[in-house]
This record gives structure tokens, sequence and C-alpha cells, in this order.
């Protein structure tokens, strides 16, 4: 057992430290692998006692969710699994929870392909899609239109600094897709040649604005000024439901380190000491977009107008939630 948490399962732990890293990352894949960690926790849980068994699960659900703050999906994930963790023993807590967690993976994976037929039938024969960072749910729309046998093109952005367009250009790439990777900075420049922008979202607000990689709201209002679309796949495990009762989502600040290096920084500064050289980088993960300028939001159960979603949140959502670990 690891010292932070004597009642966690090592398991979980690993997931844990993997999504802090980033080596579990983007918002659909961090949901599947936190149901999977609870069912993990669930499965080899040591407690004798249910109230002991409820403990370790909402202990195993916390560090999860203390990982990383921006994508909702983790918290939805966490929630979704533990309200099904019901019953009177141990044995029947457990069955109930590696249930709901397998029940929570398989609907993230039909919701999925859903969400990319319904995506793939805003794209015409012949379209170019530009995207930023790496999105399942974006891949799933361009997968169902290639199904569908549309040919598509794609210009994909490089996405600093941690450079996740380069999964979508793999991805793309295995799929036979033309790729042109460009750097940030180009992509204005190369919106002339795109019918449509396609991303994913981290969290979508009541308001509709969107928040998704830094970089996903500079290129929106580039795209508007193109006279471009926008459109946001995003299965309805991302709609933020505090935003309803006026939070914000947190936005992830993430290390210096992923921007500059030790040697770069004594490039810039010279050899003055971190504290009094003069330099601070900043390193948000993500950014907000406001609703104007998201032409579509396409989630599993329906395209909607990113002002009509706090309709789908709210059926979805109710008005109130807790803290996922809470009864
Ligand atoms: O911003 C990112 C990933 O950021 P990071 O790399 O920092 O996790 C993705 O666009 C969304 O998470 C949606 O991904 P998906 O559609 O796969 O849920």
């Amino acid at each position: 057992m690891d010292s932070r948490q004597p009642d966690v399962d090592p398991a979980v732990v690993a997931t844990a430290d993997d999504i802090a890293a980033m080596r579990i990352r983007g918002a659909a894949t961090i949901a599947d692998a936190a149901a999977e960690a609870l069912a993990t926790q669930a499965k080899r849980s040591d407690a004798t006692a249910p109230d002991v068994f409820e403990r370790q699960l909402r202990a195993a659900a916390k560090m999860l969710y203390e990982t990383r703050p921006t994508a909702v999906s983790l918290p939805n994930a966490l929630r979704y699994v533990l309200h099904g963790m019901g019953g009177a023993s141990v044995s029947a807590l457990r069955d109930a929870t590696t249930d709901r967690a397998e029940e929570f993976q398989r609907e993230l994976a039909r919701a999925q392909t859903t969400l990319g037929s319904i995506g793939a039938n805003r794209l015409r024969d012949g379209d170019v899609v530009m995207t930023h960072c790496h999105s399942t749910d974006a891949l799933a729309c361009l997968e169902a239109a290639l199904e569908d046998g549309k040919a598509i093109e794609a210009i994909v952005k490089e996405t600093r600094p941690r450079k996740q367009g380069h999964i979508t250009a793999r991805q793309l790439r295995e799929w036979d897709v033309p790729v042109t990777l460009i750097v940030d900075n180009a992509a204005r420049r190369y919106l002339d040649e795109a019918d449509h922008v396609l991303v994913g979202a981290d969290s979508i607000a009541a308001d509709g604005s969107v928040i998704n990689k830094i970089g996903t709201s500079g290129l929106a209002v580039n795209a508007r000024e193109r006279g471009v679309p926008v459109m946001v796949a995003a299965q309805t495990i991302k709609l933020h439901p505090d935003t309803m009762t006026g939070h914000t989502v947190e936005i992830e600040m993430r290390d210096e380190a992923e921007v500059l290096s030790d040697e770069q920084r004594v490039d810039i500064v010279g050899d003055a000491t971190d504290a009094g050289d003069g330099l601070v980088v900043e390193n948000p993960a993500f950014d907000v977009t406001p609703p104007r300028y998201v032409d579509a939001i396409v989630t599993e159960r329906g395209q909607f107008p990113p002002e009509s979603i706090v309709t789908l949140m709210r059926e979805l959502f109710g008005e109130t939630t807790g803290e996922p670990w809470e009864p």
C-alpha cells in the first residue's frame, strides 16, 4: 500500500500518478481509467466490513480526483461509479461497484461511437478539417466520416507545449488521411484552406463555454473571422454540472519545465538564482472559448447550439452535485 493513503490499492495510486504525469491523458481516456481504477480497488479490497470497503472506495476516488482539475469527465466518472456502490455485504458492494464501473466504460465507448456518427454528418466528401490537440471524441467523428466513404484531409496543429497534435497526426495517418502538420502560430494562415475546425472538450459550462486545450479559444476566434465553422465533439460526460450553480471551471497550471528547460532559463537570464532572475513562466493547460465562437457541440444525444446545452445538462445532472466521493 502507498504511504500517501493506506486504504488505497497500489494500482489506483499508479493510475493517479499516470493521470497527473499525463501518461494517461485526454478527458475521455482519463474517465475510463478512473472507472477502471475504482473497479480494481473494489476487486482487490481486503475490507471485511461494508463501511471499510466504502471508505476505501471513497479514498481511492478522492486520490484520483486530485490528479488534474479541468476535465470534468473525471469527477463525473467517479460520481457515476460510486453512486452504484450499494449493498449490505462486502461481496454485494464489490459486485455492484465493479458492475457499475463496467457499465460506465461500456456507455462511454458507446457514446463516443454514437457521437462520431452524428459529427460525421456535418462533414462532406472532400472536406479539410483543422484539429487542435488530441481528442478521441473529435477523431470518432473523422473515423465515422471515413467509414461513410468520405475523403477527408486534415490540418493538424502541433499543440505546444506537449505536442498532442503528433498523436492526432499518427492516428490519422493510420487511417490513411492526408495530414498537414503545422505549428500553432500558422493556424490563421491555414484556416483559408479549412472547411471545419474540429476540437474536443475537457469541460462544457452551463453557458455553452468550451474548456479545452490552451489555444482553442484563439483558434475559434480566428476561425470565426475567417468564416470557418467550429465544431466541438464532446460526450455528455464533459458537461460540467457545477457550472449550473455558478461555479467556474479551474484551469490547470502545469509545470514550467514543459515550456522551458533549466538550460534555456540560464540562456535567457544567465546565472541569476531562480528567486531573483525576474523571469516568470506561465503554463496554463486549457482555455475557455466563449459560446459565440462555437457553431455546434456534438454529443451522443445530438448536436446543440452552445447556448442550449444547459437544457441537456439539467436533464442529465439535475441541479446539485456534491464532491464525487461524498455519499
Ligand atoms: O484538451 C484535450 C486534452 O488535454 P490533455 O492532453 O492536457 O489531457 C482534449 O482536447 C480533451 O481532453 C478532449 O479529449 P477526448 O475527446 O479524448 O476526451
